[in-house]
């Protein structure tokens, strides 16, 4: 909580009843009950690129912004939607860049501000279309996840795309940096954590791994549904969060083949076999953790089991020729303004007649990441 900033000192003092004396193009304000949110701004004090005033108290405050937020904001209209999130389109923009939302008070600001024990709101950047939904693999160690997900990847390379973790243990011999996991310290991935960088992260034999909220955005962005190999206690996390996936776990036939296939692979030493082994027991307990999976999978013959993991995809050789996105980008014009009906926003381009209508009511997922399921089309009348 802290002082007005130095810009909106004449503001303050000409009172509120006439409004925000606002720089015209850089900062549009709006109401959601008794605080006023200031957007945009090219100011350092405004840098972050939000300020909110709030009557009760008679304080600017700065939040804490979390998310990747737009690059300069001009000339961008905004609509409160929901009171939990403002809706934030900027004009003249020719690329999958103009429609934004600002999470004000939804839940996941609600949990973050207990944790920062600050004013807190969040960016997502809105996306035209949909992709499938993702997909959570997950197993004790050996069971066959990493064969079972290169099978899909090479066969279907358009399709899928693998959500790249972070994980502090070494590196194998065969694994690449930023190809199988972006290899980091625990110092670094702490500072992460703390920063809101992740969707889930976890302990997992003694090592930490997590998945970046950028990772699954960038294989959503690319068009690509979106394979996530993580363990039981992310998936977890992962269910309790806004990514809508479907969870997959695969069990080995028996504990002793999991064993030969553990020793067979040849990547760990006999310290770390043991560990994985005694973590697959509470693990396969786990597995059957009622409504935590949506299909268990059991990995006895390789190929029969990648057959059946296709027939859950409900994917078949013929489809591996297109991507699943429907991903359109939106031009927008200059001098556009918005009007609001239901869950529909009517974008209004200045003295044109055809009218573009954003159509929120199939919006799904928001911070962190993106919010998809967004559709437009044109709207003469
Ligand atoms: N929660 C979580 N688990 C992960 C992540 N990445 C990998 N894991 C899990 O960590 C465990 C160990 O992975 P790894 O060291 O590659 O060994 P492997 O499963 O034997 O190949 C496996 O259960 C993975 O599914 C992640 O980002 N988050
Ligand atoms: N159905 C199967 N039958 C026999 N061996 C398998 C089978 N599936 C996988 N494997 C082998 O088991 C080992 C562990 O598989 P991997 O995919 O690395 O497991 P995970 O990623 O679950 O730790 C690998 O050497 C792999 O070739």
């Amino acid at each position: 909580m802290g002082e007005a900033p130095a810009l909106f000192v004449d503001d303050v003092q000409k009172g509120f009843s006439n409004g925000f004396d606002l720089k015209q193009d850089f900062e549009k304000s709006v109401v959601v009950g008794h605080k006023t949110y200031v957007i945009g701004g090219t100011d350092e004090l405004t840098s972050s690129g939000v300020c909110i005033f709030d009557k009760l108290t008679g304080e600017w405050v700065i939040p804490t912004v979390l998310g990747t937020k737009p690059e300069l904001l001009k000339g961008h209209s905004c609509v409160l939607l929901n009171k939990d999130r403002i809706l934030i389109i900027k004009e003249n923009c020719k690329s999958n860049e103009s429609v934004w939302f600002l999470e004000v008070d939804t839940q996941f600001i609600r949990d973050q501000k207990k944790k920062f024990e600050t004013e807190v709101v969040a960016w997502s950047k809105g996306v035209i279309g949909n992709v499938d939904q993702p997909i959570v693999i997950s197993g004790p160690s050996g069971v066959g996840k990493g064969t079972l997900i290169n099978m899909l990847m090479n066969e279907f390379p358009t399709m899928f795309g693998f959500s790249v973790s972070h994980t502090t243990r070494a590196p194998r011999e065969k694994e690449q940096n930023g190809v199988h996991y972006h290899f980091t310290t625990h110092v670094v991935m702490e500072e992460d954590i703390k920063s809101g960088k992740f969707l889930e992260f976890a302990a997992v034999h003694g090592n930490l791994y997590g998945t970046s909220i950028e990772a699954v955005d960038m294989v959503a962005d690319a068009g690509k549904r979106c394979i996530l190999d993580i363990d039981v206690q992310g998936a977890r996390s992962v269910r309790a969060s806004s990514l809508e996936a479907i969870f997959i776990f695969v069990r080995p036939p028996s504990f002793e083949d999991l064993e030969k296939r553990l020793r067979a692979r040849g990547t760990e030493t006999e310290g770390q076999i043991q560990k994985r082994l005694r973590n697959a027991k509470a693990e396969l307990e786990e597995g059957n953790s009622p409504g935590l999976f949506d299909h268990i999978l059991v990995n006895d013959d390789i190929e029969a089991c990648y057959e059946r993991l296709k027939n859950i995809l409900g994917i078949s050789e013929s489809m591996n020729a297109a991507p699943v996105t429907t991903s359109k980008v939106l031009d927008l014009p200059v001098d556009l303004s918005l009007s609001k009906i239901n869950e529909k926003i009517l974008i209004n381009r200045g003295d044109a007649e055809q009218k573009v209508v954003l159509d929120l009511s199939s919006m799904k997922g928001g911070a962190p990441g993106r919010t998809r399921g967004l559709d437009t089309y044109a709207f003469d009348h």
